[in-house]
């Protein structure tokens, strides 16, 4: 950071040769340049916080729960071979491509419905909050569960089954009075803003997961809770390179 502070920006720039900018880059000129260094390494550090274990651990259980769900796995190939034979064999995804994987997106949000990755979220009530018959007075932190939510039965028929089908048949997002029932990146201002990038990389893993490799679990695992969401050891599996991805 402070290498590229005293270079202007960057590290290494040919005269006359525009290169992309990283975040280091961006955050040094944003604001005029007023940010501290503190705020800076703030920055980063919340965003390799925030969006690198939740995304990797999504990545993970898609597999588990598609490893478990066989006619889930076989559809969601099925969608992916489909895109690949429309394409040259090496030519990259695009964002079109990104958008014409309907059956990838049910996948991923059953992912995240079961999965839990975030539990919920501490709000502070501003006000008096009346609900029912509680009151949550002014200044009082609350818990608001996502995964109390997500897997509750009244909700979504038989809650705890993966099932990425239901989100073909019902996708909506909130109940009967309008509250919201599904919020795995919450919600509000302070909605997740790595939401979509989260759904892009996952997608364009299974992607590639899927046309190219076959594999086998190697040993059980099983999903905790406690203190964070994640698999027991990992998930491990052995992949195979497809022979007819090899060329
Ligand atoms: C599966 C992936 C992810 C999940 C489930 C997830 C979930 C969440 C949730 C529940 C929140 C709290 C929202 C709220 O308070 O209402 C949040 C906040 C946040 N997320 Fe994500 N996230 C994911 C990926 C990412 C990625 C990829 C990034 C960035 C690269 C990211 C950056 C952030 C940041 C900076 C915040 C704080 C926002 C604020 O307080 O204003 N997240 N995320």
């Amino acid at each position: 950071m402070e290498e590229k502070a005293e270079n202007g920006g960057s590290i290494g720039d040919d005269e006359g040769k525009k290169e992309k900018k990283d975040m280091v880059e961006e955050l040094l000129e944003a604001e005029g340049g007023s940010f501290s260094e503190e705020e800076m390494v703030d920055f980063c550090l919340s965003l390799l916080v925030a969006g690198y274990e939740t995304t990797s651990v999504l990545m993970t259980l898609a597999v588990k729960f598609l490893t478990e769900t066989p006619a889930a796995l076989a559809e969601l190939k099925e969608e992916h071979a489909n895109i690949r034979d429309m394409k040259g064999k090496k030519q990259p995804l695009e964002w079109s491509d990104y958008k014409s994987m309907p059956f990838t997106q049910c996948v991923i949000n059953e992912t995240l419905r079961v999965g839990n990755i975030i539990s919920g979220v501490f709000r502070r009530a501003n006000t008096d909050i009346h609900y029912k018959d509680y009151t949550i007075p002014k200044g009082c932190k609350i818990f608001a569960s996502f995964r109390a939510v997500h897997l509750n039965n009244e909700h979504y028929e038989n809650a705890r089954t993966f099932n990425p089908w239901r989100w073909q048949i019902n996708n909506k997002l909130q109940n009967a009075v309008g509250a919201n029932i599904f919020t795995p990146f919450g919600g509000g201002p302070r909605l997740c803003p790595g939401y979509e990038l989260a759904r892009v990389v996952v997608s364009i893993f299974l992607h590639h997961l899927v046309t190219r490799f076959s594999w086998e679990e190697t040993e059980e695992d099983r999903l905790v809770f406690f203190p964070t969401t994640r698999t027991l050891k990992g998930y491990p599996i052995n992949l195979r390179l497809l022979s007819e991805s090899i060329c």
